[in-house]
């Protein structure tokens, strides 16, 4: 029996746990098939379980995701059926390092103490990494190039250079990434430097142990004795003054003796409310670098680069669509792509716009950019200079038609309105007569380049 399981064997229902955990995983085995089984159940671990609940980790978002919309359900039903008593399981993502896993057949059970939520690597204390946020697989554009030429300079440098690095930017803009980037970089290059990375929220934590089990001479002596302290989501401490009080003194003592300090937050140093004047004014004090709302462009580059990294091949719209419809943060847009190749993977569905559409209705509905049918139909009859009534009429000529057939293929493209939809507004057609228009126009794009420069004109005009 290894350290783990004898640790979990302490736990007064660890046994019943197991078995019903090995029970469940048979009969999903049974119901999905081993390739199925082995792809989305293997990878699963259960993190914590007790008073109705059971906590089960998977070691990507990806997976998370697709396990949460497609066998949630069927987990819970069948675990209920095996003990009335869980009304709640949890996935969670966490990274294989973070977890102590043992044997169970088909799938595992983890124990997380609490020394496996730091991760303690030679000279390396710090948080989980995550293998994906590298610098590798960040992608640049205008809105983060600055925080990105930042983060590079300071991880690839050995003296420091402006101190601290403060980075920020809204929600899912890729702080975290590129935090982490940072860390990775310097642990490759530079394993002999000593780094510590961690959230805000862990170091408050870390900091309320040490104050309960009066540690903390080591808890100081921790984070002041490394070369790089990196704090993610600083606006955590807030309003926590006891903790603020101790950050500000590590976070001079380590500005004093030229260590680097690189810190995250949503907000600007003078922003962050709640905070200390004098603290607020020295994280002020090195550089600031903003990542900047996401343009079309480069939520474009990103999918580009996603659909790659996941070797999967994303007809061009798609991405396009995602891009442009998706605007709200990166983490919303990965989730989108991936639960789309999942959705391919799994249904064997090819895909495509309609398909897209389909499976991320709800999605697409919270983030409708409210494009009109109606403005698209406007904007293409100026652009050929056609009357918009002809939109709806029955004329077939081809300098009518063809706008009209452009102007379909906007709308299918640029709003989440179904075919038979998009045929209403148009006089009352057919949505096969739509489909017709969406194939005729991707053919245009593909064979006429003056044809599809006028088209990205004229979307151009439709997204700002
Ligand atoms: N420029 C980029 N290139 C590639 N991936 C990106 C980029 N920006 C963000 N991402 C991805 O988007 C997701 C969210 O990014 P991240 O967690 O770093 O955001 P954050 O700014 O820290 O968000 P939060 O405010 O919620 O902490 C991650 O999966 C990250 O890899």
């Amino acid at each position: 029996m290894g350290v783990a399981q004898q640790s979990l064997s302490q736990h007064a229902d660890h046994g019943n746990f197991v078995h019903e955990w090995t029970s469940v995983c048979q009969r999903l085995q049974a119901d999905l098939g081993e390739a199925t089984f082995r792809s989305w159940i293997v990878p699963l671990v259960i993190t914590n379980f007790g008073g109705g609940l059971v906590q089960i980790a998977a070691p990507t978002r990806f997976i998370r995701d697709w396990v949460a919309s497609n066998f949630l359900e069927r987990i819970r039903n069948y675990w209920q059926d095996l003990n009335p008593t869980i009304d709640t399981i949890d996935l969670i993502v966490r990274q294989a390092s973070a977890v102590v896993s043992f044997d169970v057949p088909q799938a595992s059970v983890a124990a997380v103490s609490e020394e496996t939520e730091t991760e303690i690597e030679g000279s390396f204390i710090s948080s989980t990494l995550d293998p994906r946020f590298t610098f590798d697989n960040f992608v640049v554009g205008k809105p983060n190039e600055l925080a990105y030429a930042a983060a590079l300079r300071v991880a690839e440098s050995t003296t420091v250079q402006f101190n601290p690095l403060f980075l920020y930017g809204g929600v899912g803009l890729g702080k975290t990434h590129l935090m982490h980037a940072i860390a990775w970089h310097i642990k490759r290059c530079h394993p002999e430097r000593r780094v510590i990375y961690l959230s805000a929220e862990k170091f408050m934590y870390q900091f309320i142990r040490a104050l309960r089990y009066k540690d903390t001479v080591a808890f100081k002596e921790q984070f002041r004795s490394v070369d790089v302290l990196m704090i993610d989501d600083v606006q955590f401490i807030s309003g926590k003054d006891t903790t603020q009080e101790e950050f500000f003194h590590t976070f001079n003592a380590l500005v004093d003796r030229n260590h680097q300090v690189i810190v995250s937050a949503d907000k600007s140093p003078s922003d962050l409310q709640g905070m200390e004047e004098r603290l607020k004014s020295r994280l002020g004090w090195g550089l600031v670098a903003d990542i900047h709302p996401t343009t079309y462009e480069l939520r474009l580059g990103i999918l580009q680069s996603k659909a790659e990294t996941l070797n999967t091949q994303v007809p061009k719209n798609v991405l396009e669509f995602l891009a442009f419809k998706i605007a709200s943060n990166v983490r919303e847009l990965e989730g989108a792509l991936n639960r789309i190749i999942a959705h391919s993977t799994l249904v064997g569905r090819e895909i495509n716009l309609e398909m897209t559409q389909d499976v991320l209705r709800d999605l697409l509905k919270a983030n409708d950019r409210r494009v009109t049918i109606e403005d698209i139909q406007k904007r293409v009859a100026e652009y050929y200079s056609i009357k918009i009534s002809d939109m709806q009429s029955s004329r077939r000529s081809q300098n009518v038609a063809r706008p009209r057939q452009v102007a379909m293929y906007l709308s299918k493209i640029l709003t989440s309105r179904s075919l038979p939809d998009i045929g209403r507004k148009f006089g009352g057609r057919d949505h096969t007569t739509v489909l017709h228009a969406v194939r005729k126009v991707e053919e245009l794009i593909a064979s006429d380049r003056e044809f599809s420069e006028d088209l990205s004109i004229l979307r151009r005009t439709l997204e700002v």
